[in-house]
């Protein structure tokens, strides 16, 4: 007798009782994708990196059985249909040491390729000025320049994306360390197209955070040093990650803003050089 079984992960985003989830499952390989959807109602299950197993198949036997998409809260699935999983989406990731520039380059990108940008920063600090019962912990965590817990970034950023309807997004400050990518990864299935890396010397991005002037609690020179910090110790070994995977897009984030956005077109929108560079690659090995 064969054994099959597969392995669930289930999104921390719990809301109520008396929610469905339905899990979609597919077959791999030689057969064309197939659905198989199981309603599981009220499933208790640690929020923390849950995880679900179904490991007997009888009555499939041949079939390789893999996750196509993640469980899927049936809470979320709104009038206006802007469930994620429902759609091919993008996800950008927008890294590099803080003062190096990610969110002024976000906004020019927004504002030419129609991406919605999350700034991981952002949601945690509207969190704090909501009264959210985390508001205390994360502000904490960011005075001392330290990493909040994955699920709760991960959770603000899911909810985003959602209410967003877009499905294009520019993820910024976000993976900061190897907790945070493979829980991303984990809970939502996906995996950035590509990450944006802002390349830049400490000592300018410490020149620009002093006078960045938004008031910002963090934006002292006792808690740049403990973000800096972090930044070497956690949030590279993420960028060289993506890097070994080839997914890592380098800018030289030290040069006048238009100049950064330039090279950063070039990213998101080859030149034609470029890509008569890759069509003439492509035709020589065809
Ligand atoms: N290329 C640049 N040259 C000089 N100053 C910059 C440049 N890019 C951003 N800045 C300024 O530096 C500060 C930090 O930029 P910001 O985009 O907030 O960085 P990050 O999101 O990476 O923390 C801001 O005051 C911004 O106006
Ligand atoms: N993924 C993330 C992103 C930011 N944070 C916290 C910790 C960071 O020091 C602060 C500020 O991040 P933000 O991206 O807004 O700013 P900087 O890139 O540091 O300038 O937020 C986090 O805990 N986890």
């Amino acid at each position: 007798m064969r054994h099959y079984y597969s392995l669930f992960t289930i999104p921390p985003v719990v809301r109520g009782e008396e929610d469905l989830y339905n899990l979609y499952c597919g077959s791999a390989g030689f057969l064309p994708p197939t659905c198989f959807n199981w309603h599981c109602p009220k499933l208790h299950l640690s929020p923390y990196f849950p995880r679900f197993h179904l490991s007997y198949f009888p009555s499939l036997p041949e079939l390789w059985l893999v996750l196509m998409g993640t469980v899927l809260d049936a809470a979320t699935k709104d009038a206006n249909g802007s469930l994620l999983t429902d759609k091919k989406v993008t996800v950008v990731f927008v890294l590099g040491g803080p003062g190096s520039g990610k969110g002024t380059q976000c906004a020019n990108i927004v504002e030419h390729y129609g991406y919605t940008h999350l700034s991981a920063g952002d949601l945690l600090r509207a969190e704090i000025k909501s009264g959210s019962e985390n508001g205390t912990m994360i502000q904490n965590m960011i005075k001392e320049g330290k990493i909040v817990p994955s699920e709760v970034t991960i959770k603000l950023l899911q909810r985003a994306m959602n209410e967003s309807g877009n499905d294009k997004f520019l993820i910024d400050g976000f993976p900061r360390n190897e907790e945070n990518r493979a829980a991303f990864e984990l809970v939502t299935g996906m995996e950035p197209t590509f990450v944006l890396f802002f390349d830049c010397l400490e000592e300018e991005m410490e020149r620009r955070l002093l006078s960045r002037n938004q008031g910002r609690e963090d934006d002292n020179i006792e808690t740049i040093r403990k973000r800096f910090r972090v930044y070497m110790e956690s949030s590279l070994p993420v960028i060289e990650y993506y890097n070994s995977k080839g997914k890592v897009r380098k800018i030289d984030a030290a040069k006048p803003v238009e100049e950064v956005f330039e090279a950063v077109k070039e990213v998101f929108a080859p030149s034609n050089a470029e890509v008569m560079h890759y069509r003439n690659f492509l035709c020589s090995i065809l």
